[in-house]
């Protein structure tokens, strides 16, 4: 019997549609902003057949927007609460919830190959580009979607048929210069770089993780790396003072007394800013608490005084040593990392930062303002969320009508306006996606690297191999070489000698240049039929034509470069490949771009 929402479901979706959406396997990547929308909306329009995979388990920070879950479910695996609340929308639903990582080995190729499709719902550039690479492999289609308040987007992506996920470079993250950070601040952000890469990292971590820090070969900055390594020497002393009376003086002294009165005296550094003013301890603190009062609102949207900060300053690095000690105490190369969400810590860089903004006369920030800023921070907004997850779900149909190519990526912009732009086509030039991909199936414990260079390397394209030439093919495992002309030692060897198993995936390269092929080897199954120990399961797909039509979109743009009316569309084309963190943003709103109705 048909439920209410079925026949809802088949009369807005049509028979046809809807019977694939009942019949397809969806892989859901990530339960949490996105995800939990995603799952929910997946339930409520038919789909029947649904893993999700998370490997996060619930933070109470996570209960404004990420429905499925609630106060009770704090510390539980995302994945399993958020198929438990959805299937209540759906009892007939059948989901399959794995706490895991996706980028383990287990999740292979031929494991991505069972899905009908699978849904991004990620939160970094690294995952991303697994999934993505694991679905143009296996051949799956895949719907990426990405938020960043009130911005979002949605789109497919498809092995030949569109861009992949790496197709477009990403731009690196912001670096300030060493010298900015470490004597010159003149915002906020400065001071917090300071506090959370360089001060925390000095006294509770890892002191490489200045990751911020722009490495800048100028004399200027020469000078300030020799100051920066005879502070970190001298920080080392006050690291190995830990767990002592005066520690937090000792670190106040150094970091807003001596060291600024040693850029003071560098006269001609404040010759055209302004100088610092060193903060005295024992001053502030006889300082009777409180004269003034900090601002109004929430605890956390509160802007503290210099008073407060200082009181902060102690307790936090107090509360600091005493875990680094505690680690230490059982692990004694031990760190404590930077989180965003870790209360220590953000009291600890909320007061450092703050300290020294008053040092060099730059505004002061609240615990709030400061946590988004360390943490890179853009406010997770859930209707943006659930905008983009309803959008996901129509590329979801459109994948299941076949209508790929022509399928736009969507965004959703600012002012609340859902945009449209053409999705490309496959960089010829990607690395990732254009590489020629063939299913081989083969017997690991007889058929050998030779087996594989003739019956699929060197036989000829009318043939449906790779037609290359002997001598100038390499051959690799990941980045381990198995085989090229000068090193052969292993072409008589079985697979299994080599320790290739199923699911690994050969590049196979070829000196003159022409496109690199992947051949993905698969096992045969126990009892199947088979002639050969080897065999070629598709046609290996010939080289890319040069002047190929993204050669041909790219070629009309550089021409329309020149003219006036080119602008439009390149700045577009520009706009919407700008990537912030991990999503690309389209900033721009141009006259040219589709409105959706
Ligand atoms: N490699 C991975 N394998 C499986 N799940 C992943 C992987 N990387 C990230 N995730 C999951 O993707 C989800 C992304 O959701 P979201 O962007 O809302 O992040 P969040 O961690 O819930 O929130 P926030 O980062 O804002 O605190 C998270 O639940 C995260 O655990
Ligand atoms: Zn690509």
């Amino acid at each position: 019997m048909t439920s209410n929402r079925e026949s809802y479901n088949i009369r807005v979706l049509g028979k046809d549609l809807y019977a694939q959406v009942a019949n397809s396997k969806v892989l859901l990547v990530g339960a949490g902003g996105i995800g939990c929308e995603l799952l929910k909306n997946l339930v409520m329009s038919g789909f029947k057949d649904i893993v999700v995979i998370d490997l996060d388990t619930i933070d109470i920070s996570n209960l404004n927007r990420q429905f499925l879950f609630q106060r009770q479910h704090v510390k539980k695996a995302k994945a399993h609460v958020a198929k438990e609340s959805a299937k209540r929308f759906n009892p007939s639903a059948k989901i399959e919830s794995i706490q895991g990582n996706i980028k383990d080995s287990q999740y292979s190729i031929q494991w991505f190959k069972q899905f009908t499709m699978v849904l991004n719902a990620l939160d970094n550039l690294d995952a991303r580009r697994h999934v993505n690479a694991m679905c143009l492999a296996a051949d799956v289609s895949l719907v990426e979607s990405g938020t960043q308040g009130y911005l979002g987007q949605a789109y497919i992506i498809k092995k030949g048929e569109t861009e992949c996920f790496d197709c477009q470079p990403k731009p690196t993250p912001t670096t300030y210069p060493v010298c900015t950070i470490r004597s010159t601040p003149s915002a906020p952000i400065h001071c917090i770089v300071w506090a959370k890469s360089f001060l925390f990292s000095q006294l509770f971590g890892n002191s490489e993780d200045e990751e911020a820090l722009e490495a800048d070969t100028s004399e200027e900055n020469a000078k300030e790396l020799e100051a920066l390594s005879r502070e970190t020497a001298e920080l080392k002393l006050i690291k190995d003072a830990v767990g002592s009376a005066d520690y937090a003086k000792m670190v106040f002294d150094k970091v807003y007394k001596s060291d600024i009165e040693r850029l003071l005296s560098m006269k001609s550094m404040w010759k055209n800013r302004a100088a610092p003013t060193p903060l005295d301890y024992d001053t502030l603190e006889s300082e009777a608490a409180a004269a003034e009062t900090s601002t109004q609102g929430l605890v956390d949207q509160k802007v503290w005084t210099l008073k407060e900060n200082f009181e902060m300053f102690k307790d936090s690095a107090i509360r600091l040593a005493t875990r680094y000690l505690n680690e230490r105490l059982t692990q004694s190369d031990a760190i404590l990392s930077f989180d965003k969400d870790d209360e220590d810590a953000m009291d600890f860089v909320t007061a450092t930062s703050n300290l020294r903004a008053y040092v060099f006369g730059i505004p002061t920030k609240s615990l709030f303002d400061v946590k988004s800023m360390a943490g890179n921070i853009i406010p997770a907004i859930a209707t943006t969320n659930a905008v983009i997850a309803g959008i996901v779900i129509m590329k979801a149909y459109g994948i299941l009508r076949g209508d790929i190519k022509n399928n736009n990526r969507t965004y959703l912009t600012s002012g609340s306006r859902l945009v449209q732009e053409a999705n490309g086509n496959p960089n010829p030039n990607c690395n990732v996606c254009r590489s020629r991909t063939a299913t081989v199936k083969v017997d690991f414990d007889t058929a050998t690297l030779r087996d594989i260079i003739q019956k699929v390397i060197l036989l000829p394209q009318e043939q449906g191999g790779a037609g290359m030439v002997e001598d100038e093919v390499a051959i690799l495992d990941g980045s381990r070489m198995i085989y090229d002309v000068d090193f052969d030692e292993s072409v008589e060897s079985t697979l299994k000698e080599i320790s290739l198993k199923p699911g690994t995936i050969l590049r196979v390269t070829q000196d003159d240049g022409s496109e690199d092929v992947d051949l993905v080897l698969e096992a045969f199954d126990t009892n199947e039929d088979r002639d050969d120990n080897l065999q070629l399961m598709n046609a290996i797909p010939k080289p890319v034509e040069a002047n190929n039509e993204t050669d041909e979109r790219k070629r009309k743009l550089d021409e329309k470069e020149d003219g006036e009316s080119s602008q439009k569309s390149l700045k577009k084309v520009k706009v919407a490949h700008q990537v912030v963190d991990d999503v690309v943003i389209l900033e721009d709103e141009d006259e040219d771009i589709v409105l959706l109705d």
